[in-house]
């Protein structure tokens, strides 16, 4: 088996406190991705809506148009903020997400940009699976009063390391996504997302090590740091898993970054250990990755 991870990487998941101002926001983004690079990080993670507040009264307002791609720097600051700390940081930039508007058929999505070292657009994933819960006394949300689901799966090549995929917060929730992804040669899974302080307590590291489980790869979740003065409590505890599904490193819930080092041989040891990468009884029931896989959006 050829490796997956074909060289030793250093992964930063940037824990950041971010406000209304988005200017300041990507100012502040800047410095934290920068002192990730000067950790040592190749892959740097930003968390879920890293430069706005969260929620679905602010999609509208902080919405940037990306398409036709690359947009002007009036459409897109983000875009232009992310692929410029990418070439100064010299590291791949997984640009948590940000609030998208297609003005074209003025749709709203929640939309990952990753960026190349030199600064080219390498992947743009929209969110799937929407955030739509209602917890009665808890927390109701439904991202879909105002946003459109993406509609492919969106794996890249990160030479010299690998192929990862990248998927949005609730995304996470629908192992099939994983599974494909996993079957498809990813060395890693990276969502950045946003967790809350209801579900953030049992699920959060719950399904960061189930998909590192059931994948046998590494699993990586960036968190923005919690703020009790927003409407909208981010759970934090940002966190790498490793393929036996031990979790690496976990930030608290405040502003953090945290680092960790990723191997091939980990991925190697797990599935030689238990090796149910080849004891799988597709003739039993289906394989996931089989059949036809989305890898287009809608422009
Ligand atoms: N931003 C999100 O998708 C939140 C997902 C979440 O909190 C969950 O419980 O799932």
């Amino acid at each position: 088996m050829s490796a997956l991870l074909k060289k030793p990487v250093k992964i930063a998941l940037v824990q950041l406190a971010s406000g209304a101002d988005k200017a300041q926001n990507l100012i502040h983004a800047r410095e934290k991705v920068l002192e990730a690079a000067n950790g040592g990080a190749q892959i740097i993670v930003l968390p879920e809506c890293f430069n706005s507040p969260y929620g679905c009264d602010y999609f509208p307002e902080y919405a940037e148009t990306l398409l036709p791609s690359p947009p002007t720097k009036e459409q897109s600051p983000s875009f232009h903020a992310l692929s410029a700390m990418a070439v100064e940081a010299k590291a791949y930039l997984v640009g948590g997400s940000i609030p998208e508007l297609n003005t074209k058929t003025k749709k709203y999505y929640n939309t990952s940009l990753t960026f190349s070292p030199t600064g080219e657009l390498l992947a743009t994933h929209r969110k799937v699976h929407l955030f739509d819960i209602d917890i009665p006394g808890k927390i109701k949300f439904k991202e879909s009063d105002v946003l459109s689901p993406g509609n492919k799966i969106t794996i890249l090549d990160l030479p010299p390391y690998g192929k990862i995929a990248i998927a949005i917060c609730y995304d996470i929730r629908f192992p099939e996504l994983a599974m494909i992804a996993a079957r498809k040669g990813c060395f890693a899974l990276i969502y950045p997302g946003a967790f809350n302080t209801t579900t953030g307590p049992l699920h959060w590291r719950l399904q960061g090590q189930a998909r590192a489980m059931d994948n046998q790869l590494y699993v990586a979740l960036c968190s923005p740091a919690r703020d009790m003065s927003a409407s909208y409590h981010a759970w934090g505890h940002s966190l790498v898993c490793d393929p036996m599904a031990q979790v690496l490193v976990e930030a608290g819930e405040k502003e953090e970054i945290v680092y960790a080092d990723l191997n091939n041989e980990k991925i190697e040891e797990t599935r030689k250990g238990i090796p149910i990468t080849w004891q799988r009884r597709f003739d039993v029931y289906p394989d996931v990755s089989a059949g036809e896989v989305s890898l287009e959006d809608e422009v």
